[in-house]
């Protein structure tokens, strides 16, 4: 669950990124936060993970009041999450399977608990053959599968997805939404933020646009269009 009341995002004073955000988000939810380049988008989802923290308002994560947070509560805030970004950040001197296990060993787990773990997640997104390889000899689609994987390793809560698709071809990008749907469907929250109106348009979900910093659409199974689209 996430819940953000009344939320303002000021950066140097001035800049006001996220004006006045209220919304609630129920566990299970696919929500896409579309919006123009410089809307808000970015501060709105980092603001979740605590990457961000708000000028003023209230945001709620789980059980975690985030804007009370105290410093040695936020990777206990972070293991409920998965994140993943435009760009993958895979680590490039570790495999596949390392990249993947890295989380879970941060967190303390059994040798063998990571190895069952890993080749799960790795078959969920199709990766199971790939294993040794290092991220450089994998696709842009095939990258992403991986931080996908990674992200998932620690069974997450909450997904949070910051252009997931932005550097891909349409048809890897539906590859990696079909990996998202799935996900949603065992019952993890999705947040994701996009500028693919036809990724919007075909994988019908709520959405939220923002626009200046306010919300002004929240529409259940929502389309997009974005004249900007990277598609
Ligand atoms: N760290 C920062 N310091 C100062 N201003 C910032 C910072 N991060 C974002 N901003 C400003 O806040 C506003 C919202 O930026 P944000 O990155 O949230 O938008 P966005 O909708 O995610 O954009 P894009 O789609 O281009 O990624 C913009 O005016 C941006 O320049």
């Amino acid at each position: 669950m996430i819940e953000y009341k009344d939320v303002v995002k000021k950066y140097d004073g001035d800049t006001l990124a996220n004006d006045h955000i209220s919304l609630k988000i129920e566990q299970g939810d696919f929500v896409y936060v579309v919006g123009p380049s410089g809307a808000g988008k970015s501060t709105f989802i980092k603001m979740m993970y605590h990457e961000e923290v708000p000028t003023s308002g209230h945001i709620k994560v789980n059980d975690h009041n985030l804007e009370s947070m105290k410093n040695t509560e936020v990777p206990f805030l972070r293991r409920e999450l998965g994140i993943v970004f435009q760009d993958f950040k895979l680590l490039p001197r570790l495999t596949v399977f390392e990249n993947v296990a890295y989380a879970l060993h941060v967190i303390e787990k059994e040798p063998k608990e990571v190895e069952k773990r890993v080749a799960h997640v790795l078959d969920l997104v199709g990766l199971t053959d790939k294993k040794d390889s290092f991220p450089d000899a994998l696709s842009g689609g095939e990258q992403q599968r991986v931080a996908i994987a990674r992200a998932i390793a620690n069974k997450p809560t909450i997904l949070i997805a910051d252009e997931p698709t932005g550097n891909l071809d349409p048809d890897t990008a539906r590859g990696i939404m079909d990996i998202l749907e799935k996900i949603n469907q065992e019952g993890t929250t999705i947040v994701m933020a996009t500028h693919n109106s036809f990724i919007v348009n075909e994988y019908r979900h709520r959405v939220i646009e923002i626009s200046d910093g306010k919300i002004v659409r929240d529409q259940e199974e929502g389309d997009y269009t974005d004249e900007n689209s990277h598609a």
